[in-house]
Order: C-alpha cells, then structure tokens, then sequence
C-alpha cells in the first residue's frame, strides 16, 4: 500500500502549511522579543512585590539588585517598574534616553496636594511643566536671586545657632537638632519667598506662623505615606481619600493668604495677576516676582493656582532636603570627631576666629566640600529618585520597555556600590579630596539631586544652604553626644518616603567655640 503523510499528495498545501507555521512562529519569536523585561523578583498576585520592600525598600531593592542586576523590573501592584542600579545604567536612562523618561509618576495625594499636577515636581513632561519649570529657574531661582539674600542666610543661621547655645546652656541640656535645622531652612526659604522688607507684614506672619509649617508639615505627610490606590488602581474607590483633600485645603488657604497679602501690598486688583509697576533696583521676593510679571510675548501666564503651585515647590524643596542633609551631616561630624578636627583646623587656617566665615571662603574650604559631598553620598536625600515615567516604548540594553513603565533609580545602591566606592560604608570625605567628581549631574554615581531633564532646579540654593551652614556649625560651635554617649553608639538609621531622613531624631550638647558675641554681634547687623 502507498505509504501516503496526511498531505502526501497536495505539495502546495504542504508548502502553505509549513508558510503558516513560520509566520506563527516568527510572530511568536517576536512577540516574545517585545515584551522582554528585566529580569527581577517574582510577586505576589495583586500586590506584586509590594509586602516584600518592607520598611526601607531602598534598601531591600539594593538586595535584589545583587542577584537580578543593576536593571531590573518589578511589579508594585499592577505598575510594571524598572529598577535602576549602577552608573552605567542611570546614564542609560537619565542621559541616553532622558527624553523618554522625562515623565513623572504622581501618587493619588500628589496631584491633589499639588494643585492638580501644576506643581513641577510630580506633573507631566509637556509644555506646562516646560513653562513653569523655566520661569523656577530663570526668574526665581536666578544666582542674583540666590546672591542677594546672602546676608538674610547668615543671619537665619547666626539665629539657630544662638538659640541651639541657648537651649543647651553652657552644654548641659541636649537639643534636637531637627527643630533648629528646620527652622533655619524654613526662615531662609521665607525670607526669598517674602523678601526681607515684608519680614514683619502679615504675609510673612502667616508664613512663619505654626499653621503654614504644620500645613507644611502635612502635606510633606500624606504625599510620603503609602496609598494601595497608587499601585493597584481598581482599589482606589475602596480607599478614603479625605485627609488628603484637608490638607490641600488647610496648604491653599496659607498660600491664598500669602498671595493676597502680597497683592494688597503691590496695589494690584485681587484676581488679576499682571504686571504693576516695580521699582527696578529693588530685589524682589519670590511671591512679587510671580504676582509681577508680565504676559509672555506669546500670551502664556501664570494663573493664581499655578503660583501657589509653585510656591509649594519652593517650600517643599527648600526647607525638607536641606533640614535632612544638614542632619546627616551633623550626624557624620558627631560619629567621626577626627573629621571634624579637621574641618575646624581647616577653617581656622583658612578663615581664623577674628570674623565669621562667608559665604565667599567656602571655594576655599575643600575639605568642608568634601564632607558635603561625602554626607550626599552616603545619605542622599531621595534614596530612590522620585518615579519618573516613560513616556513611549524604549529598548534598552536588548530589554523591549513599555510606555508608562516607573523607573526608580536607586540612588543609595548606586552611590553605596563597592565597585565604584571604595569601603563604601566609611564616612571618608579625603576620597573627594582632588576628585573632578560633583554633584551636578554628569557623575552617575553621584546622584544626591537627580540629572536629566527632571534634575533638581534647586540645586544652587540647596547646595549654597548646607556648605554655609555647615561651614558656620563647624566654625562657631562644638559639638558633643548627650551624656557618656561614644560616637559609634550614635545609631544612623533611616526612615523612608520621598525623602530618606533619620530615624530618630539626633539629639546634640552645644557649646561656643568662637566668643559668643562675634555670633550676637554678626546676627545683630
Ligand atoms: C540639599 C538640597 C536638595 C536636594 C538634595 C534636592 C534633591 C532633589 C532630587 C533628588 C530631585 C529629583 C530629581 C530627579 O528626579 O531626577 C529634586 C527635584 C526637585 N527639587 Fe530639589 N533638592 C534640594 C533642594 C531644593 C530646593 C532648595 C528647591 C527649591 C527651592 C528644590 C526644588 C525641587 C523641584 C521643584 C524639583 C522637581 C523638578 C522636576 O521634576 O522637574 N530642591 N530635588
């Protein structure tokens, strides 16, 4: 009998048969290809990886890391996310494909805190973060801006340090240093928001007034705390969102009252936020130049919720990052004495004890700058970097990534990373001593405000506000652990949200090192 296969006798079915197999097979071959994520740890159904970050994810991705690779992805609920762990990887994303990854991933309390995403820090890449985020840096955070309030700095800082001496009385009573910190950023940033000549009016008032730093306090609060909703979207409606709408209330009606105070002063009409005339050689504060300047040529202005929107980015970058970068840096003086006998060497050689260093000696003091640096290194203050978003599909490294994919760059891996750091857990400021190495955002291994398109606009300020104060900490003060405490015995732990500050509060013994009326007589001025 004729040993016949099924289509033996029909070639051209055959051959259209095994077409067909190919074109499946290749479609499938594809198919797989575009989908290829990173590898990464398996989750749980609904919640992904969720239960298993734990209290610090930062850290717990870090351990990942270690077995999965420098890129990774997760499932946090249903968001798929990329992790990024290395420098090479961060270059990758925040330089080679910036554009892409320009978005921002903005929690549920962000948007309603922040005037519906018109606040710069979580809204979308497009043309309305373009437009607010260029007057931020162009008409407000300028260098004669930051220049001008010079005097208002050393000032608020001369204050804090005179009140941390008076509560520590003659060294026998501990201060918490977060209060003093806090209340030295707070009074800077009030003082470029409000300019020195209102200080005392009643916008100023209501900005230094305990219900603008509680509002402060709160929203920082509900925009960090965990909401399932952000993760798993059809639990949203399940999950009360009525403490978030009570802070964006309690924020607006601190910020409407600044806004009106200033109008009022200015002249011009409630509601109406064009030009009035200024007096061209006066510096203004941060609220008038908003309330002040004129229509675009191409029409564009800012309306009154935009401003206030922007006035919560100034608040909440200005005062959070450097209150925690000054505390982790106190904290490092305070575990390693020998670092600060140095510092203080330094400075009296540089600078001496006849006068009060300026912000014009700290190009002078490398080894102040290398504590800075080695402070952000060690404690940056966004441990992983606010979620940033893609915005179309991106192949990296051979891995197909969807558009609307998180990235979380993982700053404290990177910049904790044994193979790029030497004893990376050392708090060493000598290793930055002759580097090139900076902060501004071309070294991926050094990260403390972000690089790319979303990099910090503040880091001027920022960075200006922690060397000086620290520099006149250094300088005017010595500093001690309460009681018997040794400085290994001081514990460096962290507490994570969006900013990654201590734990626990440190707690230091003041007392003066330079003659206590250089200090009066300096704030008195
Ligand atoms: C020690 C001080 C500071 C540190 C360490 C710091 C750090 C950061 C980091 C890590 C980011 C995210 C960057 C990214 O996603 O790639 C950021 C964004 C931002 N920071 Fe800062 N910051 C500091 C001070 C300031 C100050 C003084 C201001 C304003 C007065 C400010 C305003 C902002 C704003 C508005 C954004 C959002 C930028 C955007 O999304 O386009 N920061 N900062």
């Amino acid at each position: 009998m004729e040993n016949r296969s099924l289509y033996g006798g029909h070639p051209m079915l055959t051959a259209l048969v095994g077409l067909l197999i190919t074109v499946l097979l290749v479609a499938v071959a594809k198919r797989r290809t575009r989908n290829r994520m990173p590898p990464g740890p398996w989750g749980w159904p609904v919640l992904g990886c969720i239960p298993r970050l734990g209290r610090l994810p930062h850290q717990s991705l870090a351990k990942f890391a270690r077995k999965y690779g420098p890129l990774m992805s997760i499932k946090l609920g249903s968001a798929n996310v990329v992790v990024v762990s290395s420098p090479k990887m961060a270059e990758e994303f925040l330089r080679n494909h910036d554009k892409i990854w320009a978005s921002r991933f903005a929690p549920i309390a962000a948007k309603i805190v922040g005037y519906n995403g018109n606040d710069i820090l979580f809204s979308e890449y497009g043309p309305r973060w373009r437009y607010a985020r260029k007057i931020f840096m162009l008409e407000l955070l300028t260098a004669k801006r930051i220049s001008t309030f010079q005097a208002a700095r050393k000032q608020e800082i001369s204050r804090g340090i005179i009140e941390a001496l008076s509560i520590s009385q003659n060294g026998t009573q501990p201060v918490r240093m977060v209060r003093i910190l806090a209340n030295i950023a707070g009074n800077i940033i009030t003082r470029m928001m409000m300019n020195e000549g209102s200080l005392g009016d009643k916008a100023a008032k209501s900005a230094n007034s305990d219900d603008f730093h509680k509002a402060l306090k709160d929203g920082l609060g509900v925009v960090t705390n965990f909401y399932l909703g952000d993760y798993v979207p059809w639990l949203d409606r399940f999950c009360s969102k009525k403490q978030m709408y009570a802070v964006a209330k309690e924020i607006d009606q601190v910020f409407q009252a600044i806004l009106d105070d200033h109008k009022l002063k200015l002249g011009t009409d409630p509601g109406q936020c064009e030009t009035v005339a200024t007096d061209q050689n006066k510096v203004q504060g941060i609220v008038d130049v908003l309330l002040t300047r004129p229509r675009d040529v191409d029409g564009q202005y800012l309306t009154e919720m935009e401003m206030k929107a922007i006035i919560l980015d100034v608040f909440f970058g200005g005062v959070e990052p450097n209150t925690i970068a000054l505390e982790w840096g106190l904290s490092e003086l305070l575990r390693n004495p020998h670092v600060m006998e140095k510092a203080q060497a330094e400075m009296d050689s540089m600078v001496g004890r006849e006068r009060l260093v300026e912000e014009s000696d700290l190009p002078n003091l490398p080894y102040l700058n290398a504590i800075v640096k080695e402070t952000f290194r060690l404690h940056p203050i966004a441990a992983l970097l606010p979620a940033h978003m893609s915005m179309e599909d991106c192949e990296i490294q051979g891995y197909q990534i969807p558009a609307n994919t998180r990235l979380l760059v993982n700053v404290h891996a990177i910049q904790r990373d044994p193979g790029v750091y030497e004893r990376p857990l050392d708090f060493y400021p000598e290793r930055f001593l002759g580097s090139e190495k900076d902060v501004h955002g071309l070294d991926f291994d050094l990260l403390p405000f972000g690089s790319g398109r979303r990099m910090c606009p503040g880091k001027g300020l920022g960075l200006v506000v922690v060397q000086y104060t620290m520099a006149l900490f250094i300088q005017c003060c010595n500093l001690k652990l309460p009681g018997n405490m040794e400085p290994e015995e001081l514990d460096m732990e962290e507490r994570f949200g969006l900013t990654t500050p201590r734990l626990n509060c440190l707690q230091v013994v003041v007392t003066p090192r330079l003659p206590r009326g250089k200090l009066m007589g300096e704030e008195e001025t």
